[in-house]
């Protein structure tokens, strides 16, 4: 059943730390994102997922982007360890060498709880663990190709939803379709329709803003979705609606960049929670 997601359901995807918390026991995210070439990516993830909430975030990527990421937020470890989650793919060139693909999938191997994006996006069929696709329109067309369904980027902006669901059915994969209505199907079919943004939000580096939302969310729920696999759909949701509604917030009806998204999240974090 497909249903808009609410502020409501948003709230319970908060992992609120309790007396008892450490920073293991709330989650580590483990991030590769970032290259020469997009070495903003990494850090938009990484700012977005500190300001979701996360025990820790390990970033795992190349050295121009990992300075950037330490430049930004000294709290990122850069080295190996314990992780919860993984968020693969946003600024990162899908035309990788064999030792980088044979890591990536060593990492999948792991089955752990992962974030697929933009360029680790053609690994969907190496991921062990459940997995989440962020395509945008243009995105989803290659991993359908991937599976034998041909299609193109105007047939699946006319009817997103049926095409993430396609996607979904045909990859195993909880595929989170991004656009001004973003798009949750699993295997069960179209499960969310998220609402929450506006149209100041189409700016570069807004799809690796929800990337670090989501991988902080996945990190600090992992023990939970073993448990209930539905659970990932709602993570996907809760994390589209997170990022609408920090591109609200950040906007007011102006214009706003990506690293504000990022920036409003305690905010609107807070307010679900204590209405503040
Ligand atoms: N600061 C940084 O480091 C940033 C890094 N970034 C990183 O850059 C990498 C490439 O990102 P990208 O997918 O946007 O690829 P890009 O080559 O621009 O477009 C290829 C074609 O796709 C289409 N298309 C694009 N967006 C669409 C949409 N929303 N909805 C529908 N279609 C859309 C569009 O096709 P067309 O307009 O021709 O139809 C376009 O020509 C990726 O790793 C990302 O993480 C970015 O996040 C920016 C900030
Ligand atoms: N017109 C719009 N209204 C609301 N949200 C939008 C609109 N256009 C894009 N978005 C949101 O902005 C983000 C864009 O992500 P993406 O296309 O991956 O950008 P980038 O690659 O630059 O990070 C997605 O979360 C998408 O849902």
């Amino acid at each position: 059943m497909t249903t808009l997601f609410s502020a409501v359901e948003a709230a319970g995807a908060i992992a609120v730390p309790s007396a008892d918390s450490d920073k293991y026991s709330r989650g580590v995210l483990g991030v590769v994102t970032g290259s020469e070439r997009y070495p903003g990516a990494a850090v938009l993830g990484v700012e977005a997922a500190s300001r979701t909430g996360v025990g820790m975030i390990r970033y795992l990527g190349p050295e121009r982007p990992a300075a950037m990421v330490l430049a930004r937020r000294p709290e990122a470890v850069t080295a190996d360890g314990r992780v919860q989650a993984w968020l693969l793919g946003s600024g990162t060139d899908p035309e990788r060498d064999d030792d980088e693909r044979a890591r990536l999938v060593g990492l999948l191997d792991q089955a752990l709880p992962t974030v697929l994006d933009a360029g680790s996006l053609d690994l969907f069929a190496q991921a062990k663990g459940p997995t989440v696709l962020t395509p945008h329109f243009g995105e989803l067309v290659p991993v359908l190709s991937a599976v034998g369904v041909e299609t193109s980027k105007q047939a699946v902006a006319a009817d997103p939803a049926t095409w993430a669901a396609r996607a979904a059915a045909e990859t195993g994969a909880t595929v989170l379709l991004k656009g001004a209505t973003t798009v949750i199907a699993d295997a069960s079919g179209v499960r969310f329709l998220v609402r929450a943004g506006q149209p100041w939000l189409a700016t570069a580096g807004s799809g690796d803003v929800l990337g670090g939302v989501l991988g902080a969310l996945l990190a600090t729920h992992q023990p939970a979705l073993a448990e209930r696999p539905e659970l990932l759909a709602e993570l996907a949701a809760a994390a589209a609606w997170l990022h609408g509604e920090a591109g609200r917030t950040a906007s007011g009806g102006g214009p706003i960049q990506a690293l504000d998204v990022a920036e409003a999240l305690p905010a609107v974090i807070r307010r679900l929670l204590v209405g503040a």
